[in-house]
């Protein structure tokens, strides 16, 4: 096995990255880069392989060909270290619905190597964060959709990963939690985590992204930089791909 590469610019690198899902292809020959302290939006129709992708970055599939380097490592050779810089919200934010909401905490904690009193800090510090204080003891099975998606959320940043990876993250949150996570999400880049996250909302795009990846029948179609006045530059962009797209299936 080769060493662990030194530090490398680019926080998440795929390169020529495929992936077959039901035996079409869900993503093809994608190639992406992000830095230290960037978020990136991925845009995309049902179905054009976003959470296929964000779930290849984080390690939970395979691609069939290509390689995904997080820090410069890839997951193939040192999925360890990759696995270890990455906080992941999949979508739908899965979770144990008989355990409650600091036992949740604990368990991601330990799984990430925190133990004792570093344990305990990093769970009071994200529940402050999240403002879950008042839902520490409830079990996850009755939580509403937006508080488990804060669960969630709490969950994948628990452990202060370098790259934080969430498919819809927005989704469920009410319009104060929606200005809470954009704040949070600006502060995190701010900080020089790399955030990549994947949503049907444009104007999310516009409030927390400083980049947008649009994805088109699991092919990158569009990848640009993108400033909060752009709103209307970014929506005519996707409708076009988007339409393109239906025209060539009519
Ligand atoms: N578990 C699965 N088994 C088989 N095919 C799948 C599975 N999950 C997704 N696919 C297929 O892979 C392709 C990409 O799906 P993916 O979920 O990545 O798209 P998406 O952009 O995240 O869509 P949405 O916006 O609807 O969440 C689609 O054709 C989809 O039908």
């Amino acid at each position: 096995m080769n060493a662990p590469k030194p530090a490398s610019p680019h926080i998440l690198q795929l390169e020529e990255v495929t992936r077959h899902r039901a035996g079409r292809p869900a993503v093809s020959n994608l190639s992406l880069q992000l830095e230290a302290g960037q978020v990136l939006g991925l845009l995309g129709v049902n179905g054009a392989g976003k959470s296929t992708t964000l779930a290849m970055i984080a390690g939970a599939l395979t691609p069939d060909s290509g390689v995904i380097r997080i820090q410069g490592n890839d997951f193939l050779e040192h999925p360890e270290l990759a696995r270890s810089a990455i906080g992941w919200l999949p979508e739908g934010a899965p979770l144990w619905p008989e355990l409650t909401v600091r036992e949740h905490l604990l368990a991601h904690g330990r799984l990430r190597g925190l133990k004792g009193a570093n344990l305990n800090q990093a769970c009071d510090a994200i529940i402050q964060k999240l403002e879950l204080n008042d839902l520490q003891r409830r079990l996850a099975g009755v939580l509403s959709q937006g508080q488990r998606q804060r669960l969630g959320l709490a969950c994948a940043l628990l452990h202060r990963p370098a790259l934080l990876v969430l498919d819809e993250p927005a989704n469920a949150l009410d319009p104060v939690q929606v200005v809470a996570l954009r704040n949070l999400l600006r502060e995190l880049a701010a900080n020089g985590t790399a955030v990549i996250l994947s949503t049907h909302q444009l104007t999310e795009v516009t409030a927390v992204c400083d980049r947008v990846a649009i994805l088109h029948e699991g092919r990158l179609r569009h990848d640009a930089p993108l400033h909060a006045d752009q709103h209307e530059v970014l929506e005519k962009t996707f409708f076009d791909i988007a339409m393109a797209g239906r025209a060539q299936a009519a």
